[in-house]
C-alpha cells in the first residue's frame, strides 16, 4: 500500500510539474509569435520599399504622386496624421533652388508633419509633390536637421559624417576637414577634449546646444541642395543661428526652416504660416514690397517675445501682404483691437467704508473697563 501511495504521489507531482511547464511554454509561444509578427512586418515593408519604390512613387496618372525636379513643390497636398486628423488642407507652394522658405505656426499645427509627408514617412493622401532625389538617397539632395539630433555612440568623426558610416564615405574626412566643419559651429574645442579614436556616448556628454551644433556641422559635410532645419537652432544663441544661416546660404543650399524666431525672417524669401486648423498663408518677399520690408523690421525688433507670441508676430506682420489665403486665425488677429500702452490708466479711488457701530455687549464691556481708569485719572488730577 505504501509503495502504491508513493508511486501515485510521485505521478501526481510530475503531472503538476508538466502542467506548469505547459503554461510557461504557452506564454513563451505568445511572446515569440509577437516577435515573429514584427519581423515579418519589417521584412515585407523593406521588400516593398526596395522592390517597387520608384513605381509606387511615380504614378503620375493617379491623384497623389511624387515626381522629380531640382525644386520642391507642393500642389494641393493634404497633410493627414496616421490617426486621420487633417493638419493642412490643399497646400500649394513652390520653393525654387536658391530660395529659402520659413515655416511658422502654433505648436501642433503640422509644420514637422509636412516633412514627414515630403520624406515619405507618412503617406501622401492627396496632391502632388515635386522634389529632388525621388527614389534615391534622400540625404544627398534634401538633408533633414532635427531639433534633437541623433548622436550615435562612436568617434567625433562618426558624428560628423552621420548618417554615412566610415565604409560609405566617398571622400574621406581628413583632420583639417574636421577642424573646418567644427569651426563653422564653434565646436573646435571638442578636438582637444576627445582623442580622434575615442568612442563616446555623445548624447550623454554634450549639452543640447552642443548636440544641435554638431547636427548643424553635418550639413556642411553633406552639402545638400535643400536643408530642412526643423527648429534645429532652438538651443543655440541668436548670433550663432544667424552666422549658421548665412554660411548655409553661402554654400548654395536652400533652407526650408521651421522656426518661431522672428530674427530668421531676414534670411528667407517665402514665409508659410500654418494656422493649426488646416488653413495656411504664403507670403513672398518681393523687392518692391514695402509692406513686407516694414513687417520684417517689426518682426526682427521683437526678440524678447516668447515662442507662441513670436509665431503670432510673424503671422500678424505678414498679414499686411496682398497675397493672402483666408484663415480663421488671421481673421481673429485682424479683428482684434490694437492696444495703446501710452494711454494713462483711470485712477480708481480707494474703497471707503463707514465706521462700524460696536455691538451692544462689546460697548458695555468697554464702558466697564475704561470708566474706572477715567475715574482714577480724574482723582489724580484733584
Ligand atoms: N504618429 C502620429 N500619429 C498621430 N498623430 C500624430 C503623430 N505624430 C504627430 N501627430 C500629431 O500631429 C500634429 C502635428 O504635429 P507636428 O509634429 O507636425 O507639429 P508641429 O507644428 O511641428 O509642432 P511643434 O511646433 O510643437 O514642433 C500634433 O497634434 C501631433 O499630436
Amino acid at each position: 500500500m505504501l509503495s502504491n501511495l508513493r508511486y501515485h504521489t510521485s505521478v501526481i507531482i510530475s503531472l503538476f510539474q508538466s502542467l506548469g511547464t505547459l503554461s510557461t511554454s504557452s506564454r513563451r509561444l505568445n511572446r515569440l509569435s509577437g516577435y515573429a509578427d514584427r519581423i515579418h512586418e519589417l521584412i515585407s515593408i523593406s521588400r516593398e520599399l526596395s522592390n517597387d519604390d520608384k513605381s509606387s512613387l511615380q504614378r503620375s496618372g493617379s491623384k497623389n504622386y511624387f515626381s522629380e525636379a531640382d525644386y520642391v513643390e507642393f500642389s494641393c497636398v493634404k497633410v493627414v496624421t496616421p490617426s486621420g486628423n487633417v493638419l493642412v488642407q490643399d497646400l500649394t507652394l513652390k520653393v525654387d533652388s536658391g530660395s529659402n522658405l520659413l515655416i511658422t505656426g502654433p505648436n501642433g499645427s503640422g509644420k514637422s508633419s509636412l516633412f514627414r509627408v515630403l520624406g515619405g514617412l507618412w503617406p501622401l493622401v492627396s496632391g502632388h509633390i515635386v522634389k529632388p532625389g525621388v527614389g534615391s538617397d534622400l540625404n544627398k539632395e534634401i538633408f533633414y536637421v532635427p531639433q534633437r539630433p541623433y548622436t550615435a555612440v562612436g568617434t567625433l568623426r562618426d558624428q560628423l559624417i552621420y548618417p554615412l558610416t566610415a565604409d560609405q564615405e566617398i571622400e574621406p574626412l581628413t583632420h583639417s576637414g574636421m577642424v573646418e566643419l567644427l569651426k563653422n559651429v564653434d565646436l573646435e574645442y571638442l578636438l582637444d577634449r576627445y582623442p580622434p579614436t575615442k568612442e563616446v556616448n555623445w548624447g550623454e556628454e554634450l549639452s543640447l546646444g552642443e548636440q544641435q551644433r554638431l547636427g548643424m556641422a553635418r550639413l556642411f559635410y553633406h552639402k545638400p541642395k535643400f536643408a530642412i532645419l526643423d527648429e534645429c537652432t532652438s538651443a543655440v544663441t541668436t548670433d550663432m543661428e544667424e552666422r549658421f544661416c548665412t554660411k548655409v546660404q553661402a554654400m548654395g543650399t536652400s533652407c526650408i526652416t521651421i522656426s518661431h524666431r522672428p530674427a530668421l525672417v531676414a534670411f528667407h524669401d517665402v514665409v508659410l504660416s500654418l494656422d493649426g486648423e488646416g488653413g495656411w498663408r504664403v507670403n513672398y518677399k518681393g523687392k518692391d514690397s514695402p509692406a513686407l520690408t516694414e513687417a520684417e523690421s517689426d518682426i526682427t525688433g521683437a526678440f524678447e517675445t516668447d515662442r507662441k507670441n513670436d509665431a503670432m508676430v510673424v503671422q500678424k506682420a505678414f498679414s499686411t501682404s496682398d497675397k493672402v489665403e483666408h484663415s480663421y486665425i488671421s481673421e481673429v488677429i485682424a479683428a482684434s483691437p490694437s492696444v495703446n500702452h501710452n494711454l494713462p490708466l483711470p485712477i480708481v479711488p480707494p474703497l471707503q467704508g463707514a465706521p462700524r457701530v460696536l455691538p451692544l455687549r462689546v460697548a458695555a464691556m468697554f464702558k466697564i473697563l475704561v470708566s474706572p481708569f477715567k475715574i482714577t485719572c480724574g482723582n489724580n488730577k484733584h
